[in-house]
């Protein structure tokens, strides 16, 4: 009989690695296993509140939280590290840290911003996909705003994004009640304001009823954003982004211009592994890799398929799932080493909520709709949520959102 403990690599400590380590350490003994979480900040950031932080509604502290509160040292070894390659035949992991081995390896690098090659965009537009990113958006709109007060352009009171989906109306949403202010703050008319959202689809946020989808449309008229769809963005320049409309290319400007409209998982997937689409691999059902049993991809790095057969579809990219894969695969982990058959992935979708600022919103949780106020306190009890999840009652107080009911 052997004592060797099985060494499980957990690479990335968003919504799906954490969890895999969570559970892990709530589930497995320590005498089984050696953990070894890495990831590139010593704290973790909740994804789904980079909007807030890009619109600055909240510091971005308030949206992370430090690793070392969740890592219990009995059990894991956590390293703030780079992963910067991962050789699968040799079962080694790179990184700025030095190298790591491992029996069992989990990835869960997450998602980067996806321009599909619209010229310029890389170069001139802001995305919100980090917490770097996020203040760098922040950042760039006051710039503009106190350079208006210089210059008396109104052009520098430009923000223009790129992007109707679920991203881009939530941070529309929080400009709605944080660019009021920012004008107070500095003396300028709101009225001067011009906040343009462009969308290449006829439809907006496809994943709820038209109804709910009319009602965060007109949550931007009367918030004063303009949103033009079946638009699509032919580039993006120093001055805000092109657009075709008919024949004809026109500028929308945008002193700030921000592009929200698409992610891909993270670039070291292509470097790593094979038939790799746009960051994302193909997974088994029960999320490990063809032809490699002992490596789980999951979160935004995994493409898990909702069926079997032609009319299955990649489940979206949301954290609601990422984190259900991590608990699957804490469980899967456990099942390797009693030697027992893996599970498979199996979502329990239990709504989406789409903020639009502080106070209002749409969503579908638990089966029911909800709008307004009453979607607004949903969103807040989902993020402290996925924060108990982790981090149980005393992290969920101190840095969810429940005490701004
Ligand atoms: C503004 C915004 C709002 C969103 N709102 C929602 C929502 O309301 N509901 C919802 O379900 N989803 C939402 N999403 C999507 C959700 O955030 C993602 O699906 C989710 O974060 C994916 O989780 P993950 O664990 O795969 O990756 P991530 O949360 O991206 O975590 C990846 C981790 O890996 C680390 N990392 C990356 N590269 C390296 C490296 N080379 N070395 C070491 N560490 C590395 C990162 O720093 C990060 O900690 C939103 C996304 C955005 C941007």
């Amino acid at each position: 009989m052997s004592f060797e403990r099985t060494k499980v690599l957990v690479l990335g400590a968003g919504y799906a690695g954490i969890q895999t380590v969570a559970k892990i350490q709530q589930k497995l003994s320590r005498h089984t296993l050696d953990v070894t979480l890495i990831n590139k900040h010593e704290f973790h950031y909740e994804s789904t509140w980079l909007h807030e932080v890009a619109a600055g509604a909240i510091e971005w502290h308030h949206a992370t939280y430090s690793i070392n509160h969740i890592v219990d040292t009995l059990k894991t070894n956590f390293v703030q590290a780079t992963v910067t390659a991962i050789d699968k035949e040799a079962k080694k992991v790179q990184t700025t840290a030095g190298e790591f081995d491992y029996d069992i390896l989990v990835v869960a690098l997450g998602f980067e911003s996806e321009s599909f090659g619209i010229q310029g965009m890389d170069e001139h537009a802001h995305t919100i996909v980090s917490p770097e990113t996020a203040i760098a958006v922040w950042e760039e709109i006051n710039k503009n705003f106190n350079r208006y007060l210089e210059s008396g352009d109104n052009n520098d009171l430009s923000i223009v994004v790129g992007g109707g989906g679920f991203t881009g109306f939530e941070f529309l949403g929080e400009l709605s009640n944080t660019i009021p202010e920012l004008c107070k703050e500095l003396g300028i008319d709101r009225n001067k304001v011009k906040i343009t959202a462009i969308e290449a689809m006829p439809k907006v946020l496809p994943m709820f009823p038209d109804h709910l989808a009319d009602y965060a449309k007109n949550f931007l008229k009367d918030n004063q954003i303009e949103l033009m769809t079946g638009t699509a963005i032919t580039a993006a320049n120093d001055q805000g982004l092109m657009v075709k409309v008919g024949e004809e290319e026109k500028l929308i400007a945008g002193a700030t211009r921000v592009w929200t409209a698409g992610v891909r998982g993270n670039q070291l997937m292509e470097k790593s592994f094979e038939g790799v689409k746009r960051g994302r691999i193909i997974v088994k059902p029960d999320l490990s890799i063809e032809g490699h049993p002992e490596i789980f991809v999951i979160g935004d790095c995994a493409a898990a398929m909702n069926g079997e057969g032609e009319g299955a579809r990649p489940y979206p990219t949301t954290a609601q799932i990422a984190m259900q894969m991590g608990e699957l695969t804490a469980t899967n982990i456990g099942h390797i080493i009693k030697g027992v058959k893996t599970e498979p992935f199996n979502f329990i979708d239990r709504g989406t909520v789409c903020s639009l600022g502080s106070h209002d919103g749409i969503g579908i949780a638990l089966g029911r709709e909800v709008t307004g106020r009453r979607a607004a306190m949903m969103k807040r009890i989902i993020d402290t949520r996925a924060i108990f999840k982790v981090g149980g009652p005393i992290l969920a107080l101190s840095r969810g959102k429940l005490l701004n009911i």
